[in-house]
């Protein structure tokens, strides 16, 4: 392990933001992706981003991941404002992102994968060296609890949960300081979400800043430090873990208010009767009364 990275882990739990959004915007032409965003990632915390399709979370991914750059607002990163004028150089400032699907090579071993463009050669013709990279790759995986009996292995055979665990254990070995997860349980199931989440949990505790991008309030009620709702490019809640619950944060990402509203409506009965929105996201909502039958008249 690098003395860089054993630095971070000393700072663990540092409550100085690694970085900072302050009221960033993006426009795509007269389109406004985002609006005032504020957003701090510190050490040692998860910073779960939630929203709906179109809210705003590829956009803001693309912002910190040097995808795109903002429109207004500034990013700072240890306290100096920045631009990341391509992925490179976000990743030079030690800004991971992992993709859900772009993560690995399919087709490529598990060591392979671990290495993609940072390879270690060695003798006077720069050949790989095969042993060590393995060996590293081993232990890295081991350290955060991954077994992975043969690394020769095509990491397309891997479970889902086992490849995003890998993706982050290279982005962790490699400097990453924050690393932004792109909806990385989105298309596993329980169990293979469960070993994502422990890793989660596993990154934050070695200190990185985590920005946990995820549809799925219980997910991130899980492992969160921090929650962002985002609807139509703009933060509807900021809150720390203490200041809410599971139950609000999933009321507040099926969406409040408007979903109370609709469950009244679904119901078309008894408006004194008060449907919770949890009633709604959990599929207890009755089916619609059938309209009552005239009396035939006599
Ligand atoms: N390149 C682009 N050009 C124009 N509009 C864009 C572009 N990228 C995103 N948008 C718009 O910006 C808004 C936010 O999109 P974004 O993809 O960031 O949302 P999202 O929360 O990631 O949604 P999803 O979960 O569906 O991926 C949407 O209205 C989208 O149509």
């Amino acid at each position: 392990m690098s003395s860089a990275t054993v630095e971070r882990h000393d700072a663990a739990h540092s409550d100085t933001p690694i970085l900072t959004l302050d009221d960033v915007g993006k426009s795509y032409g007269n389109v406004h992706a985002l609006r005032g965003v504020s957003l701090n990632v510190r050490q040692g915390e998860v910073t779960c981003v939630l929203g709906d399709n179109g809210a705003g979370k590829s956009t803001l991914i693309k912002i910190i991941s040097g995808l795109h750059e903002h429109t207004d607002g500034t990013m700072t990163l240890d306290g100096v404002e920045c631009r990341f004028p391509s992925p490179r150089a976000a990743q030079a400032s030690g800004i991971a992102t992992v993709y859900q699907d772009l993560a690995l090579a399919p087709l490529m071993s598990v060591w392979r994968n671990f290495f993609l463009g940072n390879e270690i050669h060695k003798g006077l013709f720069r050949t790989l060296d095969i042993a060590r990279m393995k060996r590293i790759c081993d232990e890295e995986l081991a350290k955060m609890g991954i077994i992975i009996p043969d690394l020769d292995r095509p990491v397309g055979g891997l479970s889902g949960g086992q490849r995003q665990c890998i993706a982050i254990a290279r982005a962790i070995y490699f400097g990453a300081r924050v690393i932004i997860l792109d909806e990385p349980t989105a298309a596993l199931g329980v169990k293979q979400s469960g070993v994502v989440l422990r890793y989660i949990v596993k990154a934050r505790d070695a200190g990185l800043g985590v920005i946990f991008i995820t549809h799925n309030p219980h997910h991130a009620h899980l492992v969160g430090n921090h929650f962002v709702i985002l609807k139509l490019g703009r933060v509807v809640l900021d809150a720390h873990r203490d200041e809410l619950t599971l139950e609000q944060l999933t009321t507040e990402m099926a969406g409040g208010q408007e979903l109370a509203e609709l469950s009244h409506e679904l119901r078309g009965v008894d408006p004194g009767k008060v449907v919770t929105p949890a009633e709604v996201e959990h599929g207890q909502v009755e089916a619609p009364a059938r309209p009552q039958e005239e009396e035939p008249s006599a």
